[in-house]
């Protein structure tokens, strides 16, 4: 087979949001750089993940925010058009074609070679194309790993057999089963229960823990839960799957045996069960780590257990918070670290300067799309506990706001703001009820911008907003 040689000062393999932000950075740095993908570039974010999702979702929320507004309602409690739903997915996932991010990279001056990229050594990367073409690209200063992740399935018996939905199967779907079960309580587990019920399925959640959303504030994963039951979800809690068997008979569904002893039959069983690296066959044990692993990286993206700082991993890769914008904010940060290095300047690592990614840790946002959104930055009250920082937990109930009844009917929701008090800064918070979703970046921004309350409090919301859930909160806080 044909190889080919060519040298860049920066490779960068697998090009999903990450790997296109390094690449954009790096580029915008001066260096000369290469991505390697062997899918489609935009990743599992543009094509299996956010975006499809939320196409699922938004027709879903929009129609629970008109059923709560008189004049509306009887023109949207109509059930959801479920061929239009997908369609409009389509369009979000743009009909699983990247000739839109190709045209953007050319445009940015970054090269594309498609293929499975391998490390081979120190700052050397191989790429065997589909049609078994080799292409060796050698870096003059970094390689930088964005090769995401996979879902991570429960090892149950034979389990492929039984054809198992994983979000890729979930989001591209383009039928509406008419039973579905979802193992799990993580944020796809509750999105894509919200979005195929909504579609016309009935959904069984198998959530092995006692609540969903197990990371957020408890109140998070108890006012999605009510609302997924309303919508008529059946959310068992406490409940194992110990096998999975689609025996391929007439009606050809999957048999899901629980741990209890109880059979549950279903025409399709999605697992929404977490992730693993995408680092098993990408050549990690020619530069002595182990496949497989989560890619361990100091704050300026670096790969800790390789020397000379030439390895990087960025986004989902090295675990720091699994999601889109932080990988995106990490990619901005490596591709400064990297420039600074090729130019031979000494890094800024100050915490919150530019090669020092910071708000990857203490400022995550994070919305969990559900009827109610949940919109969360920063610590929870458990964090904080194990942390053992002392801080002071204020509550409100959105529903007293103005701005929230002026939303709509029946208005249910809550805020949590967590207050250090010795600094007097707010660490974290939560706000969960409908349209909070959009609130959340005011609360970002006080967390990263770590805002003293004595200066919040003449941020003042606009009446009749739901943001005057600050001023409650604030008013909460100094009694
Ligand atoms: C159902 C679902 C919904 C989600 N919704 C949201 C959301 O609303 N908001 C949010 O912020 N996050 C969301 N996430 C998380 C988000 O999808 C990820 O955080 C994000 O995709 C990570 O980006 P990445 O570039 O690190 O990895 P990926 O998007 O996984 O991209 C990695 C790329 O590398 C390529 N690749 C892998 N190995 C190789 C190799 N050896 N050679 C060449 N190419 C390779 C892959 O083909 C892929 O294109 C969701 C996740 C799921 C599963
Ligand atoms: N809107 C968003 O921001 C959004 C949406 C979807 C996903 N994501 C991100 O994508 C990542 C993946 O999401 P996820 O929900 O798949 O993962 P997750 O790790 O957040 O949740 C996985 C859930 O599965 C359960 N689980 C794990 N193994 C199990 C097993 N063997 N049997 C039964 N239950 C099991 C866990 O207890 C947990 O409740 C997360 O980091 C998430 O934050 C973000």
């Amino acid at each position: 087979m044909k190889e080919s040689g060519r040298t860049y000062d920066v490779v960068v393999i697998g090009a999903g949001p990450v790997g296109e932000n390094v690449a954009d950075r790096t580029r915008a740095a001066g260096l000369s750089t290469v991505v390697v993908e062997n899918e489609l570039i935009g990743g599992e974010c543009s094509f299996w993940a956010c975006e499809p999702s939320k196409g699922l979702l938004r027709p879903v929320l929009t129609r629970a925010d008109a059923t709560r507004m008189p004049g509306l309602d009887p023109a949207v409690a109509r059930p959801l058009d479920a061929a239009a739903v997908f369609a409009h997915r389509d369009e979000m996932a743009a009909h699983w074609k990247d000739d839109d991010q190709v045209e953007w990279l050319a445009g940015a001056g970054v090269d594309l070679v498609r293929g499975q990229g391998r490390l081979d050594g120190p700052r050397r990367v191989t790429v065997t194309s589909a049609e078994g073409a080799r292409t060796v690209l050698e870096a003059r200063h970094a390689v930088a790993v964005c090769t995401g992740t996979r879902p991570a399935l429960p090892d149950l018996p034979d389990l492929a057999a039984a054809r198992p939905w994983t979000n890729r199967e979930a989001t591209s779907a383009r039928q509406v089963p008419g039973r579905l079960a979802v193992v799990g309580g993580g944020p796809v587990a509750v999105e894509m229960s919200t979005a195929f019920r909504a579609l016309g399925a009935q959904v069984t959640m198998l959530v092995r823990g006692a609540r969903l959303l197990p990371r957020m504030e408890p109140f998070a994963g108890e006012l999605v839960a009510t609302g997924l039951r309303e919508a008529g979800v059946d959310i068992r809690f406490g409940r194992v799957v110990t096998s999975a068997e689609r025996r391929g008979g007439p009606d050809d569904e999957v048999r899901l045996t629980l741990d209890d002893g109880d059979v549950l039959a279903v025409d399709e069983v999605l697992f929404a069960t977490g992730r693993a690296p995408r680092t098993d066959d990408i050549g990690l044990e020619t530069v002595g780590l182990t496949p497989g692993d989560w890619l361990g990286v100091d704050d300026s993206c670096t790969v800790t257990a390789v020397s000379e700082g030439w390895l990087y991993g960025v986004g989902d890769v090295n675990h720091r918070a699994l999601l889109t914008h932080q990988g995106k904010y990490q990619a901005r940060i490596a591709g400064a670290v990297i420039g600074a290095r090729a130019d031979g300047r000494t890094l800024d690592a100050r915490p919150w300067g530019p090669h020092t990614a910071r708000a990857d840790t203490v400022a995550v946002p994070q919305v969990v799309f559900t009827d109610p959104e949940v919109a969360t930055v920063g610590l929870t009250t458990i964090d904080a506990e194990r942390a053992g920082r002392e801080v002071k937990v204020v509550d409100y109930d959105i529903a007293n706001v103005a701005g929230a009844t002026q939303y709509g009917e029946g208005y249910r929701g809550r805020a949590r703001m967590l207050v250090d008090r010795d600094r007097d800064i707010v660490v974290g918070v939560t706000f969960v009820g409908p349209g909070v979703a959009e609130l959340l970046h005011s609360a970002t921004v006080v967390v990263a911008g770590e805002t003293h309350v004595e200066r919040l409090w003449h941020a003042v919301p606009a009446f009749p907003t739901i943001s005057e859930v600050w001023l409650r909160l604030l008013e909460t806080y100094r009694g």
